[in-house]
């Protein structure tokens, strides 16, 4: 049974429909990568299956249980944004056990899951540190020590290293992967860098216009795009493309 499940999944607002028709079912413990040209849909995709915004055709499954009219409080699941979206004034330990005060949580278990996560992420050095104390990597580490605590079914991650330089993304790409290795948790990470679909997923959902062109594994993507479209997206250097004709196979005679 998938993990997440989106049956005939459509969005729009008002008269614009911003995401048509999207079936995909992502398998548990999967890594799935959504790719696609800037408007096409990703973020907003990522947002309904989290339950920050209402679908308005299909169905969205989440181990097994339709969840279209479930707030996201309910989902059991997290998200990591771009942004960070820490809280400014909390230090690094409050920041990443609000979720679990917030739900009353007994204070021992939260000073062990907090600890488990600084221990995970490399962060136990500065848990007294406040956000504007930290760096860019420090502070993204922080965020998914957020998520990690929460011990969710499934993690969301909106191009979360895309604020950091090259060197960093690098860095926090191995250690994302590493997160999924040890936790085994389904995770959907939207990005625009090719590189880190590639390297990252085990499936790749490439969008354009709010419909999905192909999905799967990186290098069947690449060994056989379904279209011009997915040809011309995947891989970097992009790939050649150039017209031919075809004249029929030669018979000897
Ligand atoms: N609240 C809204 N009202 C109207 N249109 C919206 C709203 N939110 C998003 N859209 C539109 O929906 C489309 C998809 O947006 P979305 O942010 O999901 O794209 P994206 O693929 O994540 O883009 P990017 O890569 O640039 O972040 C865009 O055309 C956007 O303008």
């Amino acid at each position: 049974m998938a993990e997440i499940e989106l049956k005939h999944v459509g969005k729009s607002y008002g008269h614009v429909q911003v995401l048509n028709d999207i079936s995909l079912e992502m398998a548990n413990g999967e890594f799935v990568v959504l790719v696609g040209p800037s408007g096409c849909g990703k973020s907003t995709l990522l947002r309904m299956i989290a339950g920050l915004e209402d679908i308005t055709a299909g169905e969205i499954t989440i181990g097994g249980k339709v969840v279209n009219n479930m707030p996201a409080k309910e989902r059991d699941i997290a998200m990591v944004f771009q942004s960070y979206a820490l809280y400014p004034h909390m230090k690094v330990a409050d920041n990443m056990s609000f979720s679990l005060r917030l739900a009353g949580t007994p204070k021992a278990e939260i000073k062990a899951r907090v600890a488990e996560a600084a221990d995970i992420l490399g962060l136990i050095d500065l848990l007294d540190r406040l956000p504007r104390e930290l760096s860019g990597g420090q502070r993204q580490r922080v965020a998914m020590g957020r998520a990690i605590v929460r011990d969710p079914r499934a993690f969301l991650f909106d191009e979360p290293l895309s604020n950091l330089d090259a060197k960093l993304r690098v860095k926090m790409r191995g250690e994302i992967k590493r997160l999924h290795q040890r936790l085994g948790k389904t995770m959907v990470y939207v990005t625009h860098d090719q590189t880190e679909a590639m390297t990252m997923a085990d499936k790749i959902v490439v969008l354009n216009g709010g419909r999905i062109e192909q999905a799967g594994a990186p290098l069947e993507l690449y060994n056989n795009p379904a279209n011009l479209f997915v040809a011309g997206f995947i891989g970097s250097p992009e790939m050649n493309l150039f017209e031919a004709r075809y004249e029929g196979v030669q018979r000897s005679r």
